[in-house]
């Protein structure tokens, strides 16, 4: 479980001080799959990246299984992103000069993994992201749908218990977002790993078992999926529209 309690976040710019995280109190279940929308500006990354330990809070506590992980020291919190965190980016941070299939094994290759382990993840995470096909070509070969879902590989390859994702479909056409969210959402349900991610697109939230919506850096509405993905598109819809949103409503 991880809980974030009374997180705020400031930032001083030239001596002046701005509160981007005003106070957010928030519980996320293991197996739980969180999208958190919001119009530009609200705060959406910094929250995320306070959430998956990228960025200590000015003040408030971030607990994973009661764990605070605000109190841990660097060499601690590597190992513990290393065991428990995975990211995927909007714009994929896969390694140029690597093949692909050089790219989704690195986390293994640098946590020691034995060479033959290493090539029976890197294929089995290559099927599941349909993308074995990519394995020995460079990411500048390959479209965005496949560079991204190579970045999900790559991260899923740890076996990490949270996934967070800051924008993964918003450099995707609409076919390759859909094969992505096909693959997170098949990902969540097998596997229960925990998604948290960041989206504009509320057709991505609708893959999402809860939405949670900040503006000026609180949450102000949530609403949780009963499966039907429709529906729950157009519940997200009548919150983005009653909150005045500025979010993308592709497809
Ligand atoms: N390191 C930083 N130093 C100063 N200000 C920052 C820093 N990081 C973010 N901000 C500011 O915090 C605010 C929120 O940024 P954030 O990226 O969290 O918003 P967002 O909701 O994810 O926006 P978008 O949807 O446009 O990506 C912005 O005004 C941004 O300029």
């Amino acid at each position: 479980m991880l809980k974030a309690e009374n997180i705020k976040k400031e930032y001083r710019v030239h001596g002046k001080s701005f509160k981007i995280i005003k106070n957010i109190n928030l519980t996320i279940y293991d197996g739980d799959f969180v999208s958190i929308m919001g119009p530009s500006g609200a705060g959406k990354s910094t929250l995320l990246n306070m959430l998956s330990t990228i960025e200590k809070p000015t003040q408030g506590r971030i607990l994973y299984n009661s764990k605070d992980v605000t109190q841990m020291k660097n060499k601690e919190l590597s190992r513990f992103r290393k065991d428990n965190i995975g990211f995927i980016f909007q714009d994929y941070n896969l390694i140029d000069s690597m093949t692909i299939e050089d790219n989704i094994a690195l986390p293994l290759v640098i946590s020691g993994e034995r060479y033959s382990v290493i090539r029976e993840e890197v294929s089995k995470f290559a099927r599941f992201f349909g993308i074995e096909e990519q394995l020995g070509k460079y990411p500048y070969e390959l479209s965005g749908g496949q560079k991204q879902k190579a970045a999900a590989a790559r991260a899923m390859i740890i076996k990490p218990k949270v996934l967070f994702a800051d924008e993964p479909t918003g450099a995707l056409d609409s076919r390759s977002s859909i094969e992505l969210l096909n693959c997170l959402s098949k990902m969540n349900r097998e596997s229960e790993i925990t998604i948290i991610m960041v989206t504009h697109d509320a057709f991505a939230a609708s893959y999402s078992k809860k939405v949670m919506f900040i503006k000026d850096g609180n949450i102000n509405a949530q609403i949780d999926s009963d499966g039907n993905r429709k529906k729950f598109f157009d519940d997200i819809m009548k919150v983005v529209a009653s909150t005045g949103g500025e979010i993308n409503e592709t497809i």
